[in-house]
């Protein structure tokens, strides 16, 4: 099967920092990959060039829908990028607080709707119709992260390890191919982790491919098929947990001892 996602050669620069160095990747449809590695090792300048927030100093993204020709994503937008079926969470959420959980999520469906300003003011039944089904398909997947007991509360009134679950849910409702996470499980108790755990699980098994930067690296071991271990914005190894966890310059980057056998 061909990779949905192919990063060949990236690098980024800024100014005199090499942030990532000549970084190849390739991600398979329904798979869940983690990219680890020390703070700074260009982690989310990763997710930054696949999202359009960088432009790459060099190197091709790629991106290829099963059945489909591959798409490069170097030069588009941030919502071009998700137009084409990538979508993220970020280390820091960011949710709009001042809004309803439900609205946070039809938000996220925008980027598939047919919308325009004369509908928007004129309201005809086309765009009725659509609205519906925005609030239908929102629903459901408050149901599925388990909010929709939540709908109508502001966002920032919900606890920590639920926000982080209706930035998922956001990212879900522009229904990716491939979903990034960016430290999903930071500021999570146990409970909260297991539970995004299975919630990961069950989006993959969805036939969203994930690829997730995580420090817990009990979630990491348990949840990954592929691990990428990033440092000075190298890939130094790669492979399924046992081989990660085995691998001597992973250790001596990394891991270290303590780790291997958690
Ligand atoms: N906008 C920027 N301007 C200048 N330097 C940057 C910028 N973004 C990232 N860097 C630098 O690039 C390198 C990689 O940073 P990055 O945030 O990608 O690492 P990371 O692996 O995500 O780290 P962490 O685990 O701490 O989040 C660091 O040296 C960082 O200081």
């Amino acid at each position: 099967m061909d990779p949905l996602l192919t990063v060949s050669g990236l690098t980024m620069d800024f100014g005199g920092i090499r942030a990532l160095d000549h970084l190849d990747l390739r991600l398979h449809p329904g798979e869940i990959a983690a990219l680890i590695g020390p703070n700074g090792a260009g982690k989310t300048t990763l997710f930054n060039c696949l999202t359009g927030i960088y432009a790459p100093t060099g190197g091709e993204l790629l991106l290829t829908p099963p059945g489909q020709a591959p798409k490069r994503l170097n030069g588009l937008k941030p919502n071009q990028i998700t137009a084409q079926g990538v979508a993220r969470t970020f280390q820091n959420i960011r949710l709009f607080p001042n809004m309803t959980v439900l609205e946070n999520v039809m938000i996220g469906r925008h980027c598939r709707t047919h919308a325009t300003v004369f509908g928007a003011i004129f309201r005809p039944p086309a765009v009725r119709h659509e609205e519906k089904a925005i609030v239908g398909m929102s629903l459901a997947l408050l149901e599925r992260i388990d909010l929709a007991d939540q709908a109508d509360e502001f966002a920032k009134h919900l606890p920590y390890g639920a926000q982080r679950r209706l930035e998922i849910g956001r990212a879900l409702a522009t229904e990716p191919l491939l979903l990034l996470l960016d430290e999903p499980a930071a500021g999570m108790n146990p409970q909260e982790t297991l539970e995004l755990n299975e919630l990961i699980r069950s989006i993959r098994d969805d036939g969203t491919a994930i690829l997730l930067i995580e420090h817990d690296m009990k979630l990491v071991m348990r949840l990954s098929d592929h691990i990428f271990v990033l440092d000075y914005g190298r890939k130094i190894a790669e492979g399924s947990p046992e081989e990660v966890r085995h691998n001597p310059a992973v250790i001596r980057a990394y891991l270290g001892e303590e780790s291997i056998h958690a």
